[in-house]
């Protein structure tokens, strides 16, 4: 749980002492460092992260990559979501580089650098979430952006006294905050126990194309190809120097940015930062002791009235407070698979005949079987289709590959295309990708019909990855072809990112790294998650082919081990099920609502109101 000041901070570093202010409530709380090991004071700014009522730990999550990857801009964004405070660590290289540059001094020259240094106080200030840099107590925000600034940073940057003069201050900031704190070092060397640490990083045409952007808009003369030339210099400077070299730290998740906009990359660090979070607070939990299923519900009462958390379903709790029943919001039809089965419904109310569907319409038996009593047929496979002499041919969610397009009209059939708008648009990435020479892969599952439809779409054959074994095979073959990596929509998104790093040793500044879970699925599989982290038992409910449902299942099942896959009410044992504590149901995207319904109710009467 986040708690929300607005209080500005200002930290000062001069020599050994550190100094903080909390300047919104107009009071100082000092910190004072006299010797390099002495631990300072801690100080209560309310941003700590909430454990429990009255309960409190600092948090910290280091982002770490190279210059242009979208660190500042991301973490700012995110730190804001979160409630967090953002440390921009390179501002504080540029603000020494500065005072190095203006008063002429050769860094080389070590004497000449430590007297320098021992001349710079300096100082940073919070004003309304926008972290400000002083000099010597002046202002200098600004000044350090320049390319001079940049270039001479990464010079300073690389000399141990100057790494550190700002170790302690950095160190001081997350030991008090909630802090994202993004540079080259924070998971390497900063903040090496942070709970969650992220290299973002993104190919450095890219990266050179938003300073590209970046400097046009403030109206400087540059080239695109000097702007790529200086940035790979810069990289080359970062990632050899002796003392701390820019690294992805060996626990940092890797986050490429080139395909991502800011909102999406922040949504993804927003998300890693919920989860993370979850897990040291069940930690801490634990270690303390939060047992009780009164203090759980209340605890999950709390967590579902944050803006942010993803617990938007709804709650039962009974009367004694003793148990409750979590039904989650994103439980059931997804839109991609209502705007399916509502199409051959059209089709059925319109009158058509005969309908067709390619493949069961969604993978869920009772719905399958309603239409076949309304006269929609099945069909297969490419064989089937060819019998297929007229009438209308609806192409489900999942989708097909071009050439079942190319069949149904050759063959003068009517063709109505509910594939998701989702899907539609990996099949338009991987057809203009693979025309381009990109080796397509698939994070997926290779006998998926999504997955089958996508392979369809690329112009040479595409590879299937599902398991780290797949993805470490894949590294090992040493594949020289630049990559284009898309996941199957509904594919665990834990498990994407993890096959991602895997990949990612290959060559990752050449590869194009697409998620394309849908957002129906990472809000299901997030909430899911959630849930099941504090529950004491869980009911996924969905069809017995359904994989996305199948994935909830194994989401749920690393949370609680006592996870319940059914396909119907009838398949619940509920004396299974605790009579204490939280319950919590989720279902699959090809789950329909009546059947959802009547597993919550039928919980809701027996764990609630049956209690003795
Ligand atoms: N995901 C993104 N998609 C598109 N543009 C982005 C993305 N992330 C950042 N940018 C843009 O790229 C530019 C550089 O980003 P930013 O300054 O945040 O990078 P940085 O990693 O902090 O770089 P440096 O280490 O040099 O300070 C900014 O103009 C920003 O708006
Ligand atoms: N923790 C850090 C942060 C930054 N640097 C270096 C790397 C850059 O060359 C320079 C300026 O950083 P930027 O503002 O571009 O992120 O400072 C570092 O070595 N360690
Ligand atoms: S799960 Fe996502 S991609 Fe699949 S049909 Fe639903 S919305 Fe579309």
């Amino acid at each position: 749980m986040l708690t929300r000041t607005p209080a500005d901070i200002t930290c000062r570093l001069r020599g050994q002492r550190v100094e903080q202010q909390d300047l919104g409530q107009q009071r100082m709380q000092r910190v004072k460092v006299k010797k390099q090991n002495e631990r300072s004071v801690p100080v209560q700014t309310g941003r700590q992260y909430r454990l429990s009522e009255g309960e409190v730990m600092s948090f910290s999550i280091a982002i770490d990559g190279p210059a242009g990857a979208g660190k500042s801009t991301v973490a700012r964004c995110a730190a804001q979501k979160l409630g967090f405070v953002y440390v921009d660590t390179g501002a504080m290289y540029r603000t020494i580089a500065l005072y190095m540059l203006e008063h002429k001094v050769d860094v080389e020259n070590q004497n000449a650098l430590e007297k320098a240094l021992s001349q710079i106080e300096i100082g940073v200030r919070y004003q309304d979430g926008m972290q400000q840099m002083l000099l010597n107590g002046v202002d200098v925000s600004g000044r350090i952006r320049t390319q001079e600034v940049s270039d001479q940073a990464s010079v300073t940057a690389a000399k141990p006294a100057v790494r550190e003069k700002l170790l302690n201050l950095q160190r001081e900031l997350a030991r008090h905050e909630n802090v994202i704190m993004d540079g080259r070092d924070i998971g390497t060397r900063i903040l090496p126990d942070a709970p969650l640490k992220i290299f973002l990083t993104a190919s450095s045409r890219e990266r050179a194309r938003r300073r590209y952007a970046e400097l046009q808009q403030k109206g400087e003369v540059c080239s695109l190809e000097e702007i790529q030339r200086e940035i790979e210099e810069r990289d080359d400077r970062d990632s050899h120097r002796a003392e701390a070299p820019l690294r992805q730290a060996d626990d940092a998740i890797l986050l490429d940015t080139s395909d991502l906009s800011v909102e999406e990359a922040v949504d993804r660090i927003v998300n890693l930062a919920e989860t993370a979070m979850r897990d040291a607070k069940r930690k801490e939990g634990a270690r303390r002791g939060i047992h009780s299923p009164e203090a759980r519900i209340q605890e999950l009462k709390n967590l579902m009235l944050r803006e942010d958390s993803p617990l938007k379903g709804q709650l039962w709790v009974s009367d004694d407070g003793k148990a409750a029943v979590y039904l989650a919001a994103s439980a059931g039809f997804c839109f991609g698979v209502h705007r399916a089965v509502d199409t051959v419904y059209d089709q059925i109310k319109e009158g058509q005949t005969p309908i067709c569907t390619y493949g069961p319409i969604i993978h869920n038996e009772m719905v399958v079987a309603d239409l076949k009593q309304h006269g929609v047929m099945e069909i297969d496979d490419e064989v089937q289709l060819s019998g297929i002499t007229e009438g209308t041919v609806v192409i489900r969610s999942h989708g097909v590959p071009q050439r079942v397009y190319e069949q149904i009209k050759g063959q003068g059939l009517k063709l109505i295309d509910a594939t998701c708008p989702y899907v539609k648009k990996i099949h338009q990435i991987v057809k203009e990708k693979s025309a381009e020479g990109f080796q397509i892969v698939i994070i997926g599952n290779a006998h998926h019909p999504e997955v089958e439809g996508i392979m369809g779409w690329c112009s040479s054959p595409a590879i299937v990855i599902g398991t780290e074994e797949e993805a470490q095979k894949l590294v090992e073959s040493g594949i020289q072809k630049p990559l284009c990596v898309v996941s199957q929509t509904t594919f665990n998104l834990k498990k994407f990112h993890k096959l991602v790093e895997i990949i990612t040793q290959l060559r990752y500044h050449e590869s194009a790294i697409l998620n394309t879970i849908c957002n129906a699925t990472e809000e299901r599989q997030t909430e899911a998650d959630a849930i099941a982290h504090i529950a004491d038992a869980m009911i996924v409910i969905g069809g017995r082919n359904s994989s996305n449902t199948q994935k909830l299942v194994d989401i749920c099942r690393k949370e609680c081990e006592s996870t319940f896959f059914v396909q119907t009410f009838d398949d619940l044992n509920l004396r299974l099920v605790p009579s204490r504590g939280i319950v919590g149901i989720s279902a699959g995207a090809s789950t329909p609502n009546n059947i959802i319904e009547e597993v919550s109710k039928q919980c809701r009467k027996t764990i609630l109101l049956n209690r003795c």
